[in-house]
């Protein structure tokens, strides 16, 4: 069991290295899967558990692939990939399993999905991806557990999502790359993360236009090829050392080519963060007392759902009272009794929190019950007074590559450990 402990009251000054984006390798590792012959190398790979995951995942389907550490470099070749099933045991332990799929119904004619895993945030449908399958012509077969999704061949048709899908948006495009004949995808996701992921593929050669748009035109192609690709910088990561330098009152200088944090940006100036961009770094500090907040999550470009939890630690440490409307998931407030135990005050009804700020934060053992309530309970832990002990560690594991060491950079007082229990 991993677990972090964390010491309070250093203010964060340096350099932070942001890594590439979790939700934008993920998809190019079921794209590379697309291609059956060469290799493809993805650069700037950021080196977290969720890595590891698709990389043995990948493995377990006869792909062969070198993850090299140092060079944060993957090497894929997808040319023996033979076997269609997604192993329980490998791809419940991360939502990014289910970008596989469109990799295996073009490779093998079929997919069997034993399980999708991921961050436990309330309901997370997969109706979107399945539906739009069907629409492409393929069998799709709903058991218990299993999803079993077979075709001899996907042809082209127009698709609607009900909400722009994020990984559904990525996985309904990689299934019409190699369909035949045209698709249009209507109410696509508008994310970042997603249109990285229509450069790799187009540079793999399939025909993509309207990325951006939110209506996706997608020409089949008969094949694609294996490429290389930089991974984007992680907005979510640059979102939390901003929150890092704001809460500690110190100053962080944040490196990561082409690096935009949009909105969590000016609602960090609303609360009194200052930012300056040099070039291609972007300077964060905060050196008065903090400003209460409202947040509405939303899809891209509003106020990314992955930094609600960071956002709130950050709240709980202004002057006054912040109002957090969560609007993508129906249980991503897990945080709050988490926080409270530390010494905040934050009440929840429904998808709506109040914070009631500021009240003085003690550290104490708590526990991460996903991926941003565990990154938001490392930085309560950095604005506490005495030790915050987090469990539950491997779930930040899954998203923030080297953290301890990361911050340990700039002044913080953090270490990693592994525990029998
Ligand atoms: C690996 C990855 O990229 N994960 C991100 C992705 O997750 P993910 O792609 O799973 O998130 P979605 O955008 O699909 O889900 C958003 C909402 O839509 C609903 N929905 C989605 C699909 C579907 O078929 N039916 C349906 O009802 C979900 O229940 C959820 O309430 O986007 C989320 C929202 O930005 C982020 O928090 C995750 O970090
Ligand atoms: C919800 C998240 O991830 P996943 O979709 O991989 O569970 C996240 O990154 O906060």
């Amino acid at each position: 069991m991993v677990r972090y402990r964390v010491r309070g009251g250093n203010a964060l000054r340096g350099t932070a290295f942001i890594q590439g984006a979790k939700n934008a390798v993920l998809p190019m590792i079921g794209a590379a899967l697309l291609a059956p012959t060469g290799r493809t190398v993805l650069r700037n790979v950021p080196i977290i558990e969720d890595v590891r995951r698709a990389v043995e995942l990948a493995e377990a389907i006869g792909a062969y692939v070198e993850l090299h550490e140092s060079e944060r470099t993957l090497v894929i070749d997808a040319s023996k990939v033979n076997s269609p099933v997604l192993p329980a045991e490998i791809a419940r332990r991360f939502r990014g399993s289910v970008l596989f799929t469109p990799a295996l119904l073009h490779r093998l004619g079929e997919a069997i999905v034993e399980g999708v895993g991921g961050c436990n945030l309330g309901s997370r449908n997969l109706d979107f991806h399945y539906l739009g399958y069907k629409r492409l012509g393929a069998i799709v077969d709903e058991g218990e557990t299993v999803i079993h999704v077979k075709a001899s061949g996907l042809t082209g048709a127009t698709l609607y999502l009900d909400t722009p899908s994020h990984t559904g948006t990525e996985n309904l495009i990689m299934a019409a790359a190699l369909a035949k004949g045209t698709t249009v995808i209507e109410n696509a996701a508008l994310e970042p993360e997603v249109l990285d992921v229509i450069d790799m593929l187009t540079k793999m050669g399939a025909r993509i236009s309207g990325g951006g748009t939110g209506f996706i035109t997608v020409e089949g192609v008969e094949e694609l090829h294996a490429v290389e690709h930089t991974v984007m910088p992680d907005r979510l990561d640059a979102g939390v050392f901003a929150m890092a330098a704001a809460i500690t009152g110190g100053e962080v200088s944040l490196v990561g080519t082409g690096l935009d944090l949009g909105v969590v940006r000016y609602k960090l100036e609303q609360m009194g963060v200052e930012f300056h961009r040099q070039g291609a770094v972007l300077h964060v500090r905060c050196g008065g007392p903090l400003r209460p907040i409202n947040i509405i999550t939303d899809t891209y470009p509003g106020f990314a759902t992955d930094l609600q939890s960071p956002m709130m630690t950050v709240a709980a440490l202004a002057d006054g009272t912040s109002y957090i409307h969560e609007r993508i998931f129906d249980g991503r407030f897990a945080l709050a009794g988490e926080l409270n135990k530390m010494g905040a005050n934050v009440e929840v009804e429904g998808s709506r929190a109040v914070v009631r700020g500021r009240t003085p934060l003690t550290g104490t053992q708590v526990t991460a019950h996903d991926l941003r309530s565990g990154i938001a309970l490392v930085l309560a832990g950095l604005a506490a007074e005495g030790e915050t002990q987090i469990d539950s560690g491997y779930l930040i594991d899954r998203g923030h590559a080297h953290l301890a060491a990361r911050m340990r950079a700039l002044g913080a007082d953090i270490t990693r450990e592994i525990s029998e229990r």
